[in-house]
């Protein structure tokens, strides 16, 4: 879908004259659409596929790092996974216009990446994977330069250069050098450049790379927030799965350059009929949860241990059989005098997929042997 320069100015004077709080991303962005001469029609991406790939292959001479992949990827936030050297980054390199495809064909945002790489980099943000940022330049120069590299005018990149520092988290240290930075401050500052000049698509490669908890958990945050809030839509690439369980709206999966699967984050993560009890312990139960077990068990239902569950603790699983389950365990728990933490259908993990496939390939290499 097209918008003609007429409609951004119609929908720039609205937003003038509508007071919009101490800061609006989405009025910036609209300006900048009005500053940039380069951008006359703005391409919405909703209901549009993003990213297309058709039996794309890329042969190096030792290595298939990708085999014949074909995936549609949405609007949202799409996780890539899969362990090193899966072909995450061979493919933004592809999808990128910046690396040949030996078969096959890709498109982004509709642009075929063959021919039209240019038109894709001015519309796409990438934050690599490596540490390639100038360590004597400050945060401000080095983004205010990126931003003139796209085509923005000095004044607008400037200008919005300060404010997507601000947005991702870097105040005054954005005019020390970079050299002095600490590794998350270096990451920030990496998807700062790719926000820069207003993408409609980020490619993140491990944007939580040799972070801490705590720091990934607030690169995860702002990158939920790059799509939330301004309506760019994100590929970003993880060997680990549980964080892009919680960040993104679908997960496509590659294993040796191949696809594993692709699907909603909702369908990998749906409910089973397992039930998942946690209790508390008391004086007279110092071990709450053994006492529940051998309950459930006089009363001929077995349960098990599931504690060797990515985040499972002392948690006990059983099949729910419909509501008469739900009854006797809370008839058991309060028998007990024991107070219930939690009981809940549980959830895949996006893990098990790897994990099922992993005994599938065994499965299949024993039955070969
Ligand atoms: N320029 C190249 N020449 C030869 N082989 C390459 C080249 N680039 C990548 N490869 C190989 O292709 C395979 C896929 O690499 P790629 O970097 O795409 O994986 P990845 O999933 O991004 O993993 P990582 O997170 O470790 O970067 C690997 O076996 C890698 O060694």
């Amino acid at each position: 879908m097209g918008t003609t320069p007429a409609g951004l100015t119609a929908r720039l004077f609205d937003l003038r004259v509508t007071p919009t709080g101490p800061y609006d991303w989405r009025l910036t962005r609209r300006q900048l659409f009005g500053l940039t001469t380069a951008v006359v029609h703005v391409t919405t991406v909703d209901d549009v596929t993003v990213i297309a790939t058709e039996s794309l292959s890329k042969r190096f001479p030792r290595v298939t790092a990708l085999d014949r992949l074909s995936v549609d990827v949405g609007p949202g936030v799409t996780g890539l996974v899969g362990a090193n050297g899966a072909g995450k980054s061979t493919l933004i390199k592809i999808l990128l216009g910046l690396s040949p495809a030996t078969e096959g064909r890709a498109e982004v945002l509709g642009l075929d990446v063959a021919t039209k790489g240019g038109a894709i980099r001015e519309r796409v943000g990438y934050m690599p994977e490596h540490d390639c940022l100038p360590p004597d330049v400050s945060a401000t120069e080095f983004v205010v330069h990126m931003a003139r590299m796209s085509g923005l005018p000095p004044a607008a990149a400037r200008e919005r250069t300060a404010d997507t520092l601000r947005h991702v988290g870097l105040y005054e240290e954005r005019y020390r050098p970079i050299g002095g930075y600490s590794t998350g401050m270096k990451q920030r500052v990496k998807l700062a450049q790719a926000l820069v000049h207003d993408p409609q698509l980020v490619f993140l490669d491990e944007p939580t790379n040799g972070l801490d908890p705590v720091g990934r958990d607030e690169m995860l945050g702002l990158i939920r927030r790059v799509y939330t809030d301004f309506g760019i839509s994100v590929l970003v690439t993880s060997h680990l799965l549980g964080e892009l369980e919680r960040t993104c709206d679908h997960v496509v999966v590659v294993d040796g350059g191949k696809l594993l699967r692709s699907s909603s984050t909702r369908d990998f993560t749906q409910t089973t009929t397992t039930l998942a009890i946690e209790v508390t312990d008391t004086d007279e139960h110092p071990d709450g949860t053994r006492a529940v077990r051998d309950a459930l068990l006089a009363r001929g239902v077995s349960t098990h241990d599931g504690s060797g569950l990515p985040g499972a603790g002392h948690i006990l699983l059983l099949t729910a059989e419909g509501e008469q389950t739900y009854d006797l365990i809370r008839d058991v728990v309060a028998d007990l005098g024991l107070g219930l933490v939690r009981m809940e259908q549980r959830r895949h993990h996006i893990a098990e997929v790897f994990k099922d496939s992993d005994d599938q390939r065994k499965e299949a290499v024993g039955h070969g042997g």
